[in-house]
């Protein structure tokens, strides 16, 4: 059994799988992470290894600590990975995009694929039916662009997420929840649009923190998915040590 762990900007997110099956998911954040660590192995006895995709500022020595009882292995730019990296700056890539790619890659082979990941960022990768990683954009998530309004103005509230009565807001919440949600929402259907226009055929995968309330609203077909980063995680782990 593996035990993988996905460190992102916000929280923290594992998994148990042995080969393609998956047994369970924890989130926590980064202040409990050794102790949710330990309770996992002691709930999952036969764990051999514990593979880490990491953007968050954790330290490397959180999961050092778990070399007495198992294989530790960090995924990092180093790996092989499925795919041909045409990012310009492939090092300065992020290893989260780098494992979604992978997953889409040995998911759905010989075709045009756009990754969306809604998460603390949103981000988009686009890897064509070639494997190349052509890249994609980053910009900021739902949650960060509530934020945003709230840190940098004098007098915006902090709003939790709330679907906006319409898109003309009648008050200053309605103004910001309709600024929000429905800008994130036109956001990715333009981008989307814009894939069209150069790609006539591509699937779409959706992943990330804010996958359930996009599914519904977005106008294209896309397979939702927000476990496909651990999937792809744990796909990223086999796919290196059948290559290494
Ligand atoms: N319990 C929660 N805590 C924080 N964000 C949540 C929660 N539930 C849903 N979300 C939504 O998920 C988004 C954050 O996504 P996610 O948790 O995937 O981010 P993350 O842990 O930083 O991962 P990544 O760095 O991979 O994006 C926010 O925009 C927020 O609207
Ligand atoms: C964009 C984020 C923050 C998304 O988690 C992460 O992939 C990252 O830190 N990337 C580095 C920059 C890049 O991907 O080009
Ligand atoms: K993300």
């Amino acid at each position: 059994m593996i035990l993988v762990v996905d460190v992102g900007n916000t929280r923290i997110k594992a998994a148990v799988f042995e080969g393609a099956t998956l047994f369970e998911i924890f989130v926590f954040s980064k202040m409990e992470l050794q102790k949710n660590i330990e309770n996992i192995l002691e709930k999952f006895q036969n764990v051999t290894d514990l593979v880490i995709s990491s953007v968050g500022d954790v330290e490397k020595q959180s999961f050092l600590d778990f070399k007495k009882v198992l294989k530790v292995h960090f995924i990092s730019h180093e790996d092989s990975f499925p795919f041909h990296n045409c990012y310009a700056t492939p090092k300065t890539l992020g290893i989260d995009r780098m494992v979604l790619a992978s997953g889409a890659t040995i998911q759905f082979p010989k075709q045009n694929r756009l990754v969306i990941d809604a998460g603390t960022c949103i981000t988009y990768d686009f890897i064509d039916e070639k494997d190349n990683y052509l890249g994609g954009a980053i910009a900021p998530g739902l949650r960060l662009r509530y934020e945003a309004l709230h840190n940098y103005t004098a007098k915006l509230p902090l709003l939790s997420f709330q679907s906006p009565e319409d898109f003309i807001g009648n008050s200053t919440s309605e103004s910001i929840h309709s600024g929000v949600v429905n800008g994130f929402v036109y956001e990715i259907d333009g981008f989307i649009d814009e894939y069209k226009a150069r790609y006539p055929n591509f699937i779409i995968i959706l992943t990330g923190g804010d996958t359930d309330f996009l599914a519904k609203r977005l106008k294209n077909t896309i397979f939702a998915n927000s476990n496909f980063l651990l999937e792809s995680l744990n796909q990223t782990f086999q796919y290196k040590i059948k290559n290494d």
